[in-house]
């Protein structure tokens, strides 16, 4: 609601103006005065939206009430109309000069007077809204500066602006903090000041730059060392700062904080390249120190030793007390190596127990060796885990740069011969690289590849050699014995592959052929006439450890159609000697089925007799070496004879193998053997030859 004021000495006129002001508009509220004194009194409290006042009144007139009244607060604006009978300039001029915004002329034209004072208020309304958004907009600005001064402060980024002097004209309270600092204390400073000594210098450099160029440089990484010895790394950019006029300045140097992603990135590379249980350098950072050591290896001549070794019976302890103290044990294997090996060589964990050392600043291959020795001693006092004493020891591998290998790969490869060698030569033991041990596995490689190729290419034969009964005289059955018959008609002996076979896990598949192979073939002579002979075929002591023997051989019966009582198998003491339990398991459910075996090469091992009384055992065979000087040797006799008795009194039958003479013949008749084996009555020989044989016998016998 407008509040108009009227002010006149003269009461008709101030009646007359009042009633007259009541018509401006709908709800205006007018008040009156007399005396221009008494109006300022109120106008103290009281704005009004429009002054009407007349010029002459008596102490105070129509400018100098204008005058104090625009003296007065928030009055400044509020339009005054002066009334005046007088047309002389100077009466308006003195009006004017006191702040009048209107004149009308008496007498007043009552429209001219409405028209007026209508467009004056609304002007003043418009002043008013205007004035309001003037202040709500100064207020906006003064938040949101207020809101970027604080942005700056506190954004995790060094903000400063140097001059062309190089004096420092702005800096917020983050890179103030840093340095320990209010930013007042650094303005007017140096970039040494802001920066440091040396980044300071070159940061003075960098901001001589951009003001010669007049643009921006790229961001770069550097380093900064704060106030609290803190290493912070930041991503500084500098760009020119301009005035209105686009004269450059000042240089902004931003500089943003990025230590937490360096230190994230930094962790993510530690993972790459080391091991999480152990925190020992991975095999992939192992391989850049070798690398790194070969490429200042050449340049200075110097040498460094590969070692490499595993935990022998880690698998067990593992498998035995859990992977729990599995994972402590190498740790404490890890902290015990990390003691033992100089600052300057690197131990790493290649994966499961494997582990393998750089040795810098080695002369000889006997400084490795040196090494692996106080390793080994080292690993030699017993580990204390959760109230476990737990020993183990090392089988350790050297290889020496550059005599063993010139790359990583090679000095790795042959470090490992050197280990396996040592392995082999029974535990706990140190062994150098030599050159035969590559030729040696590179036989063994060739030999393996090609033994594959001969399964799948089928070039494996199986050989019979006739077992003779000698009360009877007549071949009761045959020993399947494996030959390899080479693409160039070469037949291959076993003795020359099986060891190898039996080292590689390719024994499983060549047994398992044998067994296929001498049921099918001794089941297809009955259906040639032949009597139905039992055919021995020997089993492996891997056979039992990586299958199921019980299960291969129902099958191999199964899909030849041989009675189960014409197989026997061939055990070895090593087969009767591991996992015991399991294997009489199996042999006394083949034996359920009807199938025999024969305890081989017997009198060559240890306790016979217990494993004689603990298999389901049909028959013994006497070794070949008792055999061979059974006339000279008195020892050899009397084996022979204990051999036969032990059998006989066990009710097992009893074969020789290996037997050559009559006069070998005649001995073991007499000494109540069972059966017989050997040159003397066949070598081994082809199926066909075999079955000939057979046939020829019958002949002979029919016509004896
Ligand atoms: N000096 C001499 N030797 C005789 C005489 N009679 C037979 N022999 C040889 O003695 C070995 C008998 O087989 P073994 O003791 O089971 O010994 C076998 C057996 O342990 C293994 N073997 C052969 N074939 C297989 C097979 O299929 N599977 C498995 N697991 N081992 C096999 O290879 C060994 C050697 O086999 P072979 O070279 O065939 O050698 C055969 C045979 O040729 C003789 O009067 N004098």
């Amino acid at each position: 609601m407008a509040l108009v004021v009227i002010l006149d000495d003269r009461v008709t006129n101030r009646n007359i103006f009042a009633k007259l002001a009541a018509l401006i508009e709908p709800g205006v509220d007018v008040r009156a005065f007399g005396d221009p004194v008494e109006a300022l009194g109120f106008f103290e409290s009281v704005t009004p939206d429009l002054v009407v006042t007349d010029y002459k009144m008596p102490g105070v007139d129509g400018a100098e009430f204008t005058r104090r009244f625009r003296a007065l607060p928030g009055c400044g604006d509020v339009p005054v109309v002066v009334l005046t009978v007088y047309e002389e300039r100077s009466f308006r001029l003195n009006a004017l000069e006191a702040g009048a915004t209107d004149f009308l002329q008496s007498p007043v034209d009552h429209h001219e007077f409405l028209t007026r004072a209508r467009n004056l208020l609304k002007l003043r309304r418009q002043q008013l809204a205007l004035a309001r958004r003037a202040s709500s907009l100064e207020s906006e600005l003064r938040d949101s500066s207020d809101r970027l001064a604080q942005v700056i402060d506190t954004v995790p980024a060094m903000i400063s602006a140097v001059d062309r002097d190089g004096r420092c004209i702005f800096v917020n309270a983050y890179h103030a903090s840093l340095l320990g600092a209010a930013p007042e204390e650094l303005l007017g400073g140096a970039p040494t000041r802001l920066f440091g000594l040396h980044h300071g210098d070159r940061s003075a450099a960098l901001d001589r730059l951009v003001f010669q160029s007049g643009a921006a440089l790229p961001s770069y990484e550097e380093e900064f060392i704060t106030s609290a010895g803190e290493r912070r790394y930041f991503l500084t950019s500098k760009a020119p700062l301009r005035d209105a006029a686009g004269v450059m300045t000042a240089v902004l140097t931003t500089a943003l904080d990025i230590t937490d992603r360096k230190r994230a990135e930094s962790h993510l590379r530690h993972l790459a390249h080391h091991d999480a249980l152990t925190d020992l350098p991975n095999r992939s950072l192992l391989h850049e120190r070798v690398r790194h050591e070969i490429a200042q290896a050449r340049r200075s001549g110097a040498k460094f030793a590969l070692l490499l070794f595993d935990l022998d019976r880690f698998k067990g302890i593992n498998d035995v007390l859990g992977h729990h103290i599995g994972d402590r044990l190498l740790k404490a294997v890890a902290e015990r190596l990390v003691a033992t090996v100089r600052e300057t060589d690197t131990v790493a964990r290649l994966g499961g127990d494997e582990f393998a050392i750089l040795q810098t600043n080695v002369a000889v291959v006997g400084d490795g060796m040196d090494l692996a020795r106080r390793v080994r001693e080292s690993l030699s006092v017993p580990f204390l885990l959760d109230g476990h004493e737990i020993s183990t020891s090392a089988s350790i591998g050297v290889a020496l740069f550059p005599d063993h290998g010139f790359d990583f790969d090679d000095l790795l490869k042959n470090a490992d011969l050197a280990m396996y060698r040592a392995k082999s030569d029974g535990r706990d033991g140190t062994r150098a690289f030599a050159e035969d041990m590559d030729k040696k596995a590179r036989a063994i490689t060739v030999l393996d590849s090609d033994m594959r190729r001969a399964l799948a290419k089928k070039e494996l034969v199986l050989h019979y050699q006739p077992q003779v009964n000698l009360a009877s005289g007549r071949i009761v059955g045959a020993e399947a014995l494996v030959r390899w018959r080479k693409d160039n008609g070469d037949l291959v002996s076993p003795a020359d592959f099986l060891p190898q076979a039996e080292e590689s896990g390719l024994i499983v598949p060549i047994s398992e052929w044998v067994l296929n192979e001498a049921c099918r073939e001794a089941a297809s002579w009955t259906r040639d006439g032949l009597p139905p002979l039992r055919v021995a075929v020997n089993l492996s002591a891997i056979q039992f450890r990586k299958q199921n023997v019980e299960q291969v051989v129902l099958a191999a019966l199964a899909a030849s159609g041989l009675e189960s009582g014409r197989l026997e198998l061939e055990l070895t003491e090593s087969i009767l000697l591991h996992d015991t339990e399991r294997v009489v398991h199996s042999l006394r459910a083949l034996q359920a089925h009807g199938v025999t075996f024969s305890i081989d090469d017997f009198g060559t091992g240890y306790s016979s007799l217990s494993y004689v009384r603990n298999f389901p055992v049909n028959r013994l065979k006497i070794d070949r070496s008792f055999i061979h000087n059974l006339r000279e040797d008195g020892n050899d006799v009397a084996i022979v004879r204990a051999i036969v008795n032990l059998g006989h009194s066990l009710n097992l039958d009893v074969i020789a193998e290996g037997v050559e003479t009559a006069a070998q013949v005649g001995h073991l008749r007499a000494e109540g053997c069972d059966e017989v084996q050997g040159f003397y009555f066949g070598r081994p020989m082809p199926a066909a030859d075999f079955i000939d044989l057979v046939r020829r016998e019958a002949v002979v016998a029919q016509t004896a």
